[in-house]
């Protein structure tokens, strides 16, 4: 029997232990501080086990993953450094940052455990065990960090574990890693909530503009509903690249507002020129940086019951939605509906289906 021990089983352990668990061989026992996680997680059936003992969970563990935010890592690996560790047990963490803990590892004597670094690129603003899915990690890229001290034997046991997670495992460099996920990751987050704020600051004044909010708004701001404690950790644990990308965004918006100031058309229009090209040659969302969704707009009119025949006509061919939300509804406005399904056979199936129907269907 492999046993798994996952300290911190919200949205990232959570989902880390439904893609094991149940899997011949493996035995997932997952571990919180607090007494009510623990009977949360075996309620949930997450898990095989749970407990509160940091020595229960981490003794004879094959693999730890540390599922917990980034501010407690270090913390986590020190007191795992004092306990007698099975040999060969690999220690990973699923953190965003990746600099300071493989540090801290290499501080600390954990033989005869390994540590490696992991950082699985999918997730979402939402968090904790109710928010955990066996789909998350699927066909998302999935980083670790070994060093050249780390056993290739180590690497290629961990590959071996990881691919119940139908991720795509990449190795990167620790420092690398923070320098590039800080800018496609914790800068974004960071101005979602700055952005985010900016207009909810005007919106105590007027609330037309949180009733006028819609699409472009809500798209970029998704993120700012991101959970604090995580995030909070992540921007002060990257702090150097934080703010050496933050110098570059205000030089960003410094030549928009020159731009505007000299009413340099031209050069507004290069700046969304350059931008699109840019964002429409990124990979398919499928094969991204960030996780797979499977999604499609549709073109409805707004009329009563039209999602119930949608979801029906859908539901008829056993085809599986995960989500449906309403982009626009507007009287006697077209609206569209945003269509997601967890694998690409289901949204290619609900596209047949829909485009057989007479629905316009777009990506
Ligand atoms: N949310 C996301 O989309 C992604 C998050 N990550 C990383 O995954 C880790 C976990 O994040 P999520 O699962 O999203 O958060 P979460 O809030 O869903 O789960 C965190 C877990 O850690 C426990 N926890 C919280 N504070 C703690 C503390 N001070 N000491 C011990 N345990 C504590 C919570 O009880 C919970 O079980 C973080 O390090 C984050 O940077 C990585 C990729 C994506
Ligand atoms: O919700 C999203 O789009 C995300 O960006 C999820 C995410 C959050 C943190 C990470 O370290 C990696 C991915």
């Amino acid at each position: 029997m492999i046993k798994i021990a996952i300290f911190g089983v919200g949205l990232m352990g959570g989902s880390l232990a439904l893609c094991f668990k149940g899997k011949s061989d493996l035995h997932v026992v997952g571990h919180s501080t607090r007494l009510s996680s623990v009977h949360k997680y075996i309620e949930r059936g997450v898990v095989d086990a749970a407990t509160t003992s940091l020595r229960e969970a981490a003794e004879d563990a094959d693999f730890i993953f540390l599922c917990v935010p980034v501010g407690s890592l270090n913390d986590y690996l020190e007191q795992l450094s004092e306990l007698e560790l099975k040999p060969g047990c690999i220690i990973t963490d699923v953190g965003s940052t990746k600099s300071s803990v493989t540090a801290c590892a290499r501080r600390l004597d954990l033989s005869p455990a390994v540590f490696i670094g992991g950082h699985p690129m999918a997730g979402s603003e939402r968090s904790g065990v109710e928010a955990a899915s066996s789909y998350l990690y699927e066909n998302a890229f999935y980083v670790i960090t070994p060093d050249h001290a780390t056993p290739n034997e180590a690497v290629e046991r961990l590959r071996q574990l990881l691919e119940l997670t139908k991720a795509n495992v990449v190795v990167v460099d620790a420092d690398e890693h923070d320098d590039i996920v800080g800018a496609i990751s914790h800068l974004p987050h960071m101005i979602a909530v700055a952005l985010t704020n900016q207009v909810r600051k005007y919106n105590e004044d007027n609330s037309l503009y949180s009733q006028l909010a819609a699409g472009g708004f809500r798209d970029i701001t998704r993120i700012a509903s991101s959970d604090p404690n995580v995030w909070r950790d992540i921007l002060v644990n990257n702090r150097e690249v934080m703010l050496r990308l933050i110098k570059d965004w205000n030089e960003g918006i410094q030549q928009f507002s020159d731009m505007l100031t000299a009413g340099d058309i031209e050069g507004i229009g290069e700046a969304f020129r350059t931008s699109g090209e840019f964002r429409n040659s990124l990979p398919e969302r499928r094969k991204g940086m960030i996780h797979s969704i499977y999604e499609c707009y549709v073109d409805v009119p707004d009329h009563p019951g039209i999602i119930g025949r949608i979801t029906t006509e859908l539901g008829n061919r056993r085809i599986n939605l995960s989500n449906i939300q309403i982009i626009e509804s507007r009287e006697d406005v077209p609206g569209i509906l945003r269509l997601s399904f967890r694998t690409q056979d289901d949204l290619d199936q609900a596209v047949v289906a829909l485009g057989e129907l007479q629905y316009s269907v777009h990506f």
